[in-house]
């Protein structure tokens, strides 16, 4: 066989059996054209799947998935996994609306089993796998991929004191490569450089119970193979420890000092030759706008505190850790200690600044409540990538967090809709110090900002508050874009609509509310799943006020969003003025006005 079709002719783990020993470097490098090429297309994991190139290979080989189970801790390094396993030819749909998915997903594979794309759970997997197995008398393999930084997250730990105890054949494949986005932080990333190094005087992981192998060249195909086969004869859990290069042969990312491309953004479309000189000016990224203001907030104010979980630059705070290193603290991927650390910081005196993507604080609800919440304490949580996030799909969407923190006593919650107010909101949330405050924004760029009309205490009117106008619309950060158009364009069929920017989504501002009663019908906007979110809350307000406003909440359903644009799918679930519109019109519609009135009202 030609090398050229080498990897035409491998779809499935039983044609890599049969391949000859040397062959595997051709296919590797044929693989890792074929990642580059791609995903510097598509966009995504770049780094992390060219440092599994042989490593996956290597597996696949010797174990027998789909009867052998192999998970993937966080799933973003399963594009090689994915090659073998037959979706070379739909590569090209990575991350994208009805393509693959850049994790794992039972949809698309038997061979695929972890869809969640949130770090170190892979091991807690694998003890459950390997437990079900084991009690139902079925003689399968687990080999859980656990990376370095997924192994400074606290669960990782927990399921490595379970297994540890056992005697059940899990193969713990350990990918350390030295980084999660950064150098892999704690005694931890200390321990394995040592035992990198050969310097390490015991070895944790066979105190922990299992047998060590290691250390292991993560590019070297006799030494994985020799590796495996190993602990495949191993009796009782096993780890192998494998040093792999994240970006491996691919000169820009093993150059990339910021994270070797962890991810890489898609190649821009080719611009639209028009002779539109009129084009929006470009705004600022919401992480940029966030990462400058909490920079100058350190020089005027000394008890700010920032903290990461394995996330400085994702979330903005490169410039404030480079004004202020001793001030910035990075715990890992370890949302649940991040949370109490800064419930310790604040207690010592300090404000302290959680920056984290809003799908991951998820993790850390107990700590938010009872850690932070119950002893009101002065922690702002600045929440990045909330709402539709996109690419990543449904274990990203930041689209739950309003529903989970309105819970917290004592909590404040803002959503800026530009970056005027973003830096205004920061600000009075590190002024807040009877408790905890969140801000939360989306991904990607801040719109053009949205003037104030009139400010009625924390309540911005984004447009004339008319008396005769019947319909309110209540937009939550950045949807006050789509509700200030949707309301030019009902003006424009004759039909006044206020447009109320809270600012402050939770509590609910009296002056909100009096804004309420003073409407026919209140349509709230929020990026968030609508169970427990701006509109439950408002509904529940005018309810038990005994108002009788007519609340139409519009949001994201209680579902698992797909992967696609942002933009589309907020379109998708009727969060674009168009939607807005029909909304009202179809209220006055059911309201006994006949549709054709409405619409002839409307057009007068
Ligand atoms: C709970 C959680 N926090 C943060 C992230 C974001 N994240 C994705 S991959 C990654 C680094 C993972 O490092 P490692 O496990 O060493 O894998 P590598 O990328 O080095 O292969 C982080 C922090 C996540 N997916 N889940
Ligand atoms: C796998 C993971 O959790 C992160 O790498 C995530 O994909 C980053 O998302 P952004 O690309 O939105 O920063
Ligand atoms: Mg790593």
């Amino acid at each position: 066989m030609s090398a050229p079709e080498l990897l035409h002719h491998v779809t499935s783990p039983g044609d890599l059996k049969v391949l000859p020993g040397e062959a595997l470097p051709e296919l590797a490098a044929q693989i890792r054209r074929r990642l580059i090429d791609v995903v510097t297309r598509t966009g995504g994991h770049l780094g992390p799947n060219l440092g599994v190139v042989e490593l996956t290979i290597a597996i696949h080989r010797e174990f027998d998935a789909p009867r052998d189970a192999i998970v993937w801790d966080t799933g973003h390094q399963s594009y090689v996994h994915k090659i073998l396993t037959g979706r070379d030819d739909r590569l090209e749909q990575l991350r994208t609306a009805g393509g693959i998915t850049g994790y794992p997903s039972r949809a698309e594979s038997s061979f695929d089993i972890v869809e969640n794309s949130h770090a170190s759970t892979a091991l807690s997997y694998a003890d459950g796998l390997s437990r079900g197995f084991e009690m139902t008398g079925r003689k399968r393999r687990v080999v859980a991929v656990v990376g370095d930084g997924s192994l400074t997250g606290g669960m990782a730990w927990e399921a490595l004191n379970n297994i540890g105890a056992s005697d059940r054949p899990v193969i713990v494949v350990l990918n350390d490569n030295g980084r999660s986005y950064d150098p892999t932080v704690g005694a931890l990333a200390r321990h394995l450089a040592e035992l990198r190094a050969g310097t390490a005087t015991s070895n944790l992981l066979e105190s922990l119970g299992f047998g060590y192998i290691g250390v292991v060249d993560g590019h070297d195909f006799r030494a994985l193979d020799k590796a495996l086969k190993a602990a495949r004869a191993h009796t009782g859990p096993v780890v192998v420890h494998v040093v792999t290069r994240k970006g491996c042969g691919y000169p820009p990312a093993e150059q990339d000092e910021a994270d070797r491309m962890h991810t890489v953004s898609p190649a821009p479309a080719p611009a639209a030759v028009t002779d539109d000189t009129t084009c929006e000016p470009r705004t600022e990224a919401w992480t940029t706008v966030f990462g400058r203001e909490l920079a100058a907030i350190g020089e005027e104010r000394a008890d700010i505190v920032a903290l990461t979980a394995a996330m400085r630059l994702p979330t903005g705070l490169g410039a404030f850790g480079e004004r202020f290193p001793h001030r910035l603290v990075d715990v890992g991927i370890a949302e649940q200690h991040a949370v109490t650390c800064a419930a310790g910081l604040a207690t010592s005196g300090l404000h302290p600044v959680v920056a984290i993507y809003s799908t991951f604080l998820g993790r850390a609800f107990d700590q938010v409540l009872m850690d932070v919440g119950l002893h009101r304490l002065p922690v702002t949580f600045v929440l990045d990538r909330s709402g539709v996030t996109g690419p990543d799909g449904p274990s990203h969407h930041g689209m739950w967090d309003v529903s989970m923190l309105r819970g917290v006593p004592g909590i404040r919650i803002a959503a800026p809709r530009d970056s005027v107010r973003l830096r205004e909101l920061l600000r009075e949330a590190l002024a807040h110090e009877s408790g905890p405050t969140v801000l939360r924004y989306p991904k990607g760029r801040a719109p053009a900002p949205i003037c104030v009309h009139t400010r009625i205490g924390t309540v911005d009117l984004l447009t004339p508050h008319q008396s005769c106008s019947q319909v309110l619309v209540v937009p939550s950060g950045p949807l006050a874009t789509v509700a200030v158009e949707a309301a030019r364009r009902l003006a424009g069929m004759g039909v006044s609509a206020t447009v109320a920017d809270p600012r402050w989504i939770h509590p609910l501002a009296p002056e909100l509310m009096t804004l309420v009663a003073d409407h026919q019908v209140v349509i709230t906007l929020e990026d968030n799943a609508i169970g427990g979110g701006l509109g439950a809350a408002l509904s529940m307000a005018a309810h038990r006020a005994g108002l009788a406003t007519r609340v139409i909440p519009m949001g994201l359903p209680v579902e698992f969003v797909p992967v696609g644009e942002r933009a589309d799918l907020l379109a998708r679930y009727g969060l674009d003025a168009e939607h807005v519109v029909d909304t009202v019109l179809a209220t006055r519609w059911r309201r006994g006005t006949s549709r054709a009135a409405a619409v002839s009202l409307a057009s007068t």
